[in-house]
């Protein structure tokens, strides 16, 4: 090999060695601590992205940090729905619930999506557990009520909130070196079923563990200030300036609840929460285990 060729393999290799050095400090201040990551319906869509995504998520457990996998679904029970002649319908951003919607959207979260999700994590060769209705149940919800500008109740059927969630249960299996995968279904105190969006459900998680951070995985690079201009995604954001942009309609759409979530869990204690995208390979390892982050991170 001439000296140029040795050159650039010395000059590789020591690239490569200072990626694990700044991973050292982090990997170390991570460990032990838990991290919510939310993989949203659209970045679901891709299964390479996903089987990717799934291999950052167990290199985090590996080296010690406690991840635990909320997953939505939104495309999947749709198109279940659709197939079953039923017009999903949605109201303030919330799927109306019916007895036969809820049937389909529970089994695709639970019975499809966190199953699959748990085979390719073992496939992997690493250890999931789907915590749910039907193996161990983990969040406990009560049913939405939301009120018209009059004040008068909208009905949104079986769609509820994250009240509680089983810590011990969630110690237990992250403690076993399994990762808990949890599909956006709570139940109520008398075990019926609730249809919760899955923003939500993970914000309530963070929120209760007080989880060093709580990531949401989507189908954007993080938040632009002009969605057709991809020169203005925003890598820091206060929560002040996030309500700013809700108000004057730069952030709308599927990312208002990510950030309304994303504000609650901050105001209750979590650390920092990114919004990443999914397609892009090994964005999650990036944000959280280098100096500067690729997607957007929010924080108090
Ligand atoms: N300011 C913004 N920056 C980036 N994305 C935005 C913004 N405002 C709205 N969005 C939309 O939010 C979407 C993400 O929300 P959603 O489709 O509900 O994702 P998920 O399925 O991951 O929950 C993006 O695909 C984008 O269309
Ligand atoms: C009540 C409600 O709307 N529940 C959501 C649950 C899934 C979800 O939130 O999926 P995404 O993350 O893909 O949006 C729904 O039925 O679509």
């Amino acid at each position: 090999m001439c000296s140029e060729g040795i050159r650039f393999k010395v000059e590789d290799a020591v690239r490569k060695a200072a990626v694990l050095i700044e991973a050292l400090s982090w990997i170390r201040r991570f460990r032990g601590r838990y991290v919510v990551i939310k993989l949203g319906g659209s970045a679901l869509e891709e299964e390479a992205a996903v089987k990717s995504f799934l291999t950052d998520v167990i290199f985090m457990r590996t080296v010690g940090m406690y991840p635990i996998l909320v997953h939505g679904g939104g495309k999947a029970i749709s198109k279940a729905m659709s197939e079953a002649g039923i017009e999903p319908h949605f109201v303030h951003g919330r799927r109306y619930t019916d007895e036969k919607t809820l049937e389909i959207a529970t089994s695709v979260l639970a019975n499809e999506i966190s199953e699959s999700l748990a085979q390719e994590i073992r496939a992997q060769g690493a250890h999931a557990e789907p915590l749910h209705f039907g193996t161990r149940n983990c969040l406990r919800g009560e049913q939405l009520t939301l009120k018209a500008g009059d004040g008068t109740p909208i009905d949104l059927g079986h769609v509820g909130y994250v009240t509680d969630i089983d810590q011990g249960l969630l110690a237990e299996v992250c403690q076993a070196d399994a990762i808990p995968v949890i599909p956006s279904v709570a139940l109520d105190a008398s075990g019926q079923k609730l249809n919760v969006n899955a923003d939500t459900a993970a914000a309530a998680l963070a929120r209760i563990l007080k989880a060093e951070k709580l990531v949401f995985l989507s189908d954007v690079p993080g938040i632009f200030l002009d969605r057709h201009d991809p020169g203005t995604l925003v890598s820091h954001l206060e929560t002040e300036r996030c309500r700013a942009l809700i108000e004057d309609g730069t952030i709308d759409s599927g990312m208002v609840p990510k950030v309304d979530a994303a504000l609650e869990a901050l105001a209750s204690g979590v650390g920092k929460v990114h919004i990443v995208d999914a397609r892009l390979p090994h964005s999650i390892l990036l944000e959280i285990y280098s100096d500067k982050g690729i997607g957007t991170e929010i924080v108090k």
